[in-house]
């Protein structure tokens, strides 16, 4: 039998770290949504006990260090499944770029085994298998729009946003998402953004609100590593996106535009300069429709 699972990637529309904790984890406060740039999960039962993986990408790990690997060895074992499985993870999402590619291709692999195997778990005990993977595959299991809170796992769902257009520029650098945490220091922090009034303008579908509450904490420490990310959020603005910010740890910055010419015309401006351009659509819900 042979599933194919969408994996779409997230935004952060705010991001703030309230302090550092005991286990060296932050605890955050996050408002995040999907978007229409995703990986596709194909998955084809095994009748033996074995894990396979193969990817179109050369710049993720091929072996049992793949976020998809892991997830299918962690539900293997939880759930006792004497079978195997082959994946393949066609990526379109770039990797290690704020985007959340891994925790989405282990959360559609979570998704897509409970399917395959049929083991009948509802998406709250996925997420809760997910948590042991990495603190952005809880979201991942939903992808929706939720505000996160503890490192990730406590989730408050949120409708969807106002349909706008995204238009994405990554630098060529990845970034090390414990190397961000590992330079932030939480009390030099000098501007909070509200999660709460980035959940009230959600809720009452103000694209302007959510424009006007865009924050996220670790923008600042990303950009005094990598200047350029600062210098795509100035030609962004320059270029006339309604809002910019710099999505997670990094270095993938994001404008939201409301219309379609102007989003393409920011499109066209940025690739003067920038290798990694994407134009998506805000999904904000998880699309269930198979990819085959
Ligand atoms: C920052 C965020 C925001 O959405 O996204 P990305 O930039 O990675 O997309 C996430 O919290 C990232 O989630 P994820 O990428 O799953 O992180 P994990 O693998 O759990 O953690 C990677 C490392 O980041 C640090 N970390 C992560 C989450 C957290 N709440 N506090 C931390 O200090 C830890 O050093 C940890 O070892
Ligand atoms: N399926 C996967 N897709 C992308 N990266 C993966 C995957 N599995 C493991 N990784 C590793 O996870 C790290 C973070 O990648 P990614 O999830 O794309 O970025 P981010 O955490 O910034 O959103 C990378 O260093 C990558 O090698």
């Amino acid at each position: 039998m042979y599933i194919s699972e969408k994996a779409p990637a997230k935004i952060n529309l705010t991001l703030d770290v309230l302090y550092k904790r005991d286990d060296g984890y932050h605890e955050l406060e996050m408002v995040m949504t999907t978007i229409d740039l995703a990986d596709r999960i194909d998955l084809i039962d095994l009748p033996y006990n074995e894990i396979r993986l193969e990817s179109s990408s050369g710049l993720v790990p091929q072996d049992e260090r793949n976020l998809a690997y892991l997830a299918a060895k962690r539900l293997k074992e939880k759930m006792r499944i004497d079978r195997g499985v082959s994946i393949y993870i066609s990526k379109q999402i770039p990797v290690a770029a704020g985007l959340a590619g891994g925790s989405s291709d282990a959360a559609a692999t979570l998704r897509g085994l409970n399917k395959l195997w049929k083991l009948g778990l509802s998406l709250e005990e996925l997420a809760d298998i997910g948590a042991e993977i990495g603190s952005d595959v809880p979201f991942c299991v939903y992808s929706h729009t939720a505000i996160a809170k503890g490192r990730g796992e406590i989730l408050i769902p949120l409708p969807p946003p106002p349909p706008c257009w995204v238009v994405l520029a990554k630098p060529v650098h990845g970034v090390s998402t414990a190397d961000i945490f590992g330079q932030l220091r939480v009390d030099e922090i000098r501007v909070h953004p509200s999660t709460e009034a980035m959940a009230a303008a959600i809720r009452s579908n103000d694209f302007e609100a959510i424009c006007n509450h865009l924050g996220n904490v670790l923008e600042p420490v990303t950009m005094s590593m990598y200047p350029e990310v600062r210098k795509i959020k100035d030609k962004m603005i320059q270029f006339g996106a309604d809002a910019v910010l710099m999505s997670g740890s990094g270095p993938t910055v994001f404008a939201l535009v409301k219309q379609e010419s102007r989003a393409q015309r920011l499109v066209n401006s940025l690739k003067g300069f920038c290798q990694h351009v994407f134009l998506v659509r805000m999904l904000g819900i998880l699309d269930q429709r198979r990819t085959k």
